[in-house]
């Protein structure tokens, strides 16, 4: 780490002044004052509530598009590492905190968080009262802001570039996800793994990048799954041909609307092999069983969000991340609802005799490890299909030797 630099970045002084401003939609003002980038950039302003795990967050490619304003008051104390990357890059429209810490301390870091985001081009204030921005968030909803450390434009060019710009509509999965077919082997670290699993039958799993974590295919790996990452657009014709026993569609930023291939994709794929959908994929599932999905007034973001599961009666508390969600009245008959949310009662799971999906994060990162068991029944799912391919041919054997 450069010994000049702290944790603003860039040797910047805790005494500065204010120097950015973010512009919301309603069009109110809040005087900030900038790390990492400077610029304008418009986005559309979520509140998380995680108490830790700003990297996770950061680097969650679901936030494209989004400014993540942290409830947590202080942010930055343990830096950036080397393993709490999520993605390959930061998609997030810019971070808005409380307070930055002036110190970082901890065993793994490696660089501070103004430092590592002024390099990827990446936007944050600090100095802003979180707290009224995320009342008035809950109160009349999401708002698009913009960002700008640019003197030179009036506020009232900012809120109009608000005023011109939206999240609904846009496909913004394209932009994140991987451009080519490969395999994923890395598992969940021996000293962080959580959950004894039995060895067993490794099974080939197709997992499309909507915008992928990549916790979500450590989990796949350390329960045994071999993987082939796709890229959104790879053709479920394609997939079939791979014969994988199991398909994963994954998180991803925007609009479920949006991305009607996707859709598609997932039709052409339903109730032929075991698919398991996370958050964007239980999304783009619910609508390709023919259900329909709608803008939340905030949506959920943090990792303290109870979920019952409706199957075993059990409550979990989950980490979250979206703004859309499954109307399930929406829903044809033989879609099961298994999960929801208890702070709304929203959709939080569905199955079907093949497919499962969850609104939320199994594999947290960041969050608590409750939910971890869907990876086990998604590997369940996939041997009891196996199983049911074989029977057949068993009974056909042991009718010759009768
Ligand atoms: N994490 C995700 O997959 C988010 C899904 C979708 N972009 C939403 O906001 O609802």
């Amino acid at each position: 780490m450069d010994p000049a630099s702290n944790a603003f970045g860039k040797g910047e002084r805790p005494w500065k002044t204010s120097d950015a401003r973010l512009v919301l939609a309603d069009g109110s003002i809040w005087n900030a004052k900038s790390f990492g980038a400077s610029g304008t950039q418009v986005g559309e302003v979520v509140f998380n509530t995680s108490l830790t795990g700003y990297q996770e967050i950061i680097t969650d490619p679901s936030y494209a598009g989004q400014f993540v304003l942290m409830t947590n008051p202080h942010i930055g104390n343990t830096g950036i590492n080397f393993d709490d990357e999520e993605s390959r890059q930061c998609f997030l429209a810019g971070l808005v905190i409380r307070s930055l810490s002036i110190s970082t301390s901890n065993w793994r870091c490696v660089e501070t968080l103004g430092d590592y985001l002024a390099e990827r081009n990446v936007m944050g204030i600090y100095d802003v009262d979180t707290r009224a921005i995320t009342r008035r968030l809950r109160q009349d909803g999401s708002l698009v802001g913009v960002l700008s450390t640019d003197n030179s434009k009036t506020d009232e060019e900012l809120l109009q570039m608000s005023h011109s710009w939206d999240i609904v509509g846009i496909d913004l999965i394209s932009g994140v996800s991987c451009k080519s077919p490969h395999e994923w082997v890395d598992k969940t670290k021996q000293n962080w793994e959580f959950s004894s699993k039995e060895p067993g039958e490794n099974f080939h799993v197709v997992a499309y990048d909507f915008g992928i974590k990549h916790n979500i295919l450590r989990r796949l790996a350390s329960y045994g799954c071999k993987i082939t990452v796709v890229p959104s657009t790879w053709p479920a014709s394609d997939t079939l041909k791979l014969k994988p026993d199991g398909v994963l569609f994954s998180n991803g930023p925007g609009d479920p609307s949006a991305v009607p291939y996707a859709v598609e994709t997932v039709k052409n794929i339903l109730g032929k092999v075991p698919v398991f959908g996370i958050c964007m994929g239980h999304q783009l599932l619910g609508q390709a069983l023919g259900g329909k999905t709608f803008k939340m007034k905030f949506g959920h973001h943090g990792g303290n969000h109870p979920v019952r599961n409706l199957r075993t009666g059990n409550v979990e508390i989950s980490a979250q991340n979206h703004n859309y969600a499954v109307d399930p009245a929406t829903l044809p008959e033989g879609v099961e609802v298994t999960h929801i949310n208890l702070n709304d009662g929203s959709c939080a799971g569905l199955a079907t005799h093949r497919t499962m999906s969850l609104q939320y994060h199994p594999e947290a990162s960041p969050g608590p490890h409750d939910s971890d068991y869907a990876f086990r029944d998604f590997v369940e799912l996939m041997k009891r299909e196996k199983a049911n391919k074989r029977e057949p041919q068993l009974s056909a054997v042991s009718a010759s030797n009768a």
